[in-house]
């Protein structure tokens, strides 16, 4: 794309801008919005590696800020055409009490709104989750599902619960007038298990392995699906959605999106194989030692450890009762919605996205290689 300073007139805002989907969202709209004139990263945590981006033709401004804290929100919103909201607080571990969980995802999302609709602010995409339909506590397979599949959405835990508020939210907004007299055209992206370079989760398994000797156990049946996504197919549809959203508003505006891409439906464990073996990390068949009964009551040990322990100290391993149905059940989609509505294509193919995630992992200090 060529270089003109004259398109370059839009001003866009990425909450949660530096956590592991946001910094790829921020590089995505670096390298692919060419009509972006500013760009403004709005965490609690800002990164140092935002540094870098301050030199080329973009103003890159960082801004350290609390989605919860409605002024500041409201001051990184004004004069921004396009709100990309992907901050949150991911808990599925017990971490965060249930009060701050709901207080960063649903009252931090008010905010965003709230700030649009007060400043003029016509756009936003919402981060959704997968989990804004399920898997249901009830352990029902969503077999290849799409954004119409019917699907008893039954939430209990407090991050479920928060993304599938805050997603309404969102929705419920599309069409509310903004200064200005014009009206907001909000959706939301459902992304299902996101991986890739920056993925905490897979750091974790990959050290687990590492202190085991090079081993990980399978604990899940290899025939339960859980739908996967590469963060950078993730970024590339927030990036793509966002400049739709104007020139099809009737379309995409009010509307929910899974994201997807080319990446194979295969089990939890299975799939974070793809990386770690070919770092060598090896998954030890172990269905007869560690029956599913056994793998329950070790979840709630797990959970009942960490209800003892919390007046000494955070215990919250990666396996609770939670974790663990939401491992042990079905949940894949298989969908051309965002094709149909906003022309998305995955960016990058499987091949690609396996490339990069090894890469990653190799780079990862203490390659097992
Ligand atoms: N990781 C996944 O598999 C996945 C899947 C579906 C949806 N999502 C959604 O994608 C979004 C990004 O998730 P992620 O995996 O990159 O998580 P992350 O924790 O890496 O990023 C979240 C970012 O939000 C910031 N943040 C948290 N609380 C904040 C606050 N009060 N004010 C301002 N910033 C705050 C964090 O500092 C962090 O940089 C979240 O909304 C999450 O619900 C993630
Ligand atoms: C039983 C363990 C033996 O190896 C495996 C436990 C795996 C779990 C820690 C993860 C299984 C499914 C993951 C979740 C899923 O990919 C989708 C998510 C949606 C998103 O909005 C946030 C992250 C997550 C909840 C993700 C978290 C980790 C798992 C529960």
């Amino acid at each position: 794309m060529a270089e003109s300073t004259e398109v370059r007139k839009l001003v866009y805002l990425v909450t949660g801008g530096c956590g592991f989907l946001g910094e790829h969202v921020v590089r995505m709209l670096l390298q692919r919005e060419p009509r972006l004139s500013e760009l403004r990263v709005f965490d609690l945590h800002l990164g140092p590696w935002l540094e870098e981006l301050k030199t080329g033709p973009v103003q890159v401004t960082a801004i350290q800020g609390d989605v919860t804290e409605a002024h500041e929100v409201a001051a990184a919103v004004a004069g921004a055409h396009v709100v990309i909201h992907a901050a949150g607080l991911v808990d599925v571990f017990g971490r965060a009490s249930p009060k701050t969980i709901h207080e960063v995802n649903v009252q931090g999302t008010k905010n965003v709104i709230e700030a649009c609709v007060q400043t003029g602010t016509r756009f936003l995409v919402y981060t959704s989750s997968m989990e804004v339909v399920g898997p249901n506590i009830k352990g029902h397979p969503f077999y290849r599902g799409n954004e119409d599949t019917p699907y008893e959405a039954v939430h209990k835990h407090p991050y479920p619960c928060s993304k599938a508020q805050a997603e309404r939210l969102v929705l419920e907004a599309n069409g509310r007038e903004v200064r200005g007299g014009l009206p907001l055209v909000t959706c939301a992206l459902r992304p299902t298990g996101i991986y890739g370079e920056g993925h905490q989760i897979m750091r974790d398994f990959y050290h687990q392995g590492l202190r085991l000797g090079g081993r990980l156990f399978r604990a899940i049946p290899a025939s339960v699906e859980h739908g996967r996504v590469y963060v950078g197919n993730v970024a590339w549809m927030h990036v793509l959605v966002a400049r739709e959203l104007e020139r099809r508003a009737a379309l995409v505006g009010g509307q929910v999106y899974f994201c997807y891409d080319e990446s194979p439906y295969k089990s939890y464990e299975d799939f974070n194989m793809e990386f770690l073996g070919p770092c060598g990390l090896r998954l030890v068949e172990t269905r007869l030692l560690a029956p599913y009964w056994l793998l329950m009551l070790l979840a709630f040990l797990n959970a009942l450890l960490q209800w003892l322990l919390r007046p000494l100290l955070l215990y919250a391993p990666l396996l609770n009762p939670y974790t663990l149905a939401m491992a042990n059940t079905t949940f894949t989609v298989s969908t051309d919605k965002a094709q149909r509505h906003f022309g998305y294509e995955p960016l990058f193919s499987w091949e690609d996205s396996r490339t990069r995630t090894i890469r990653w992992v190799r780079a990862m200090e203490g390659s097992a290689q």
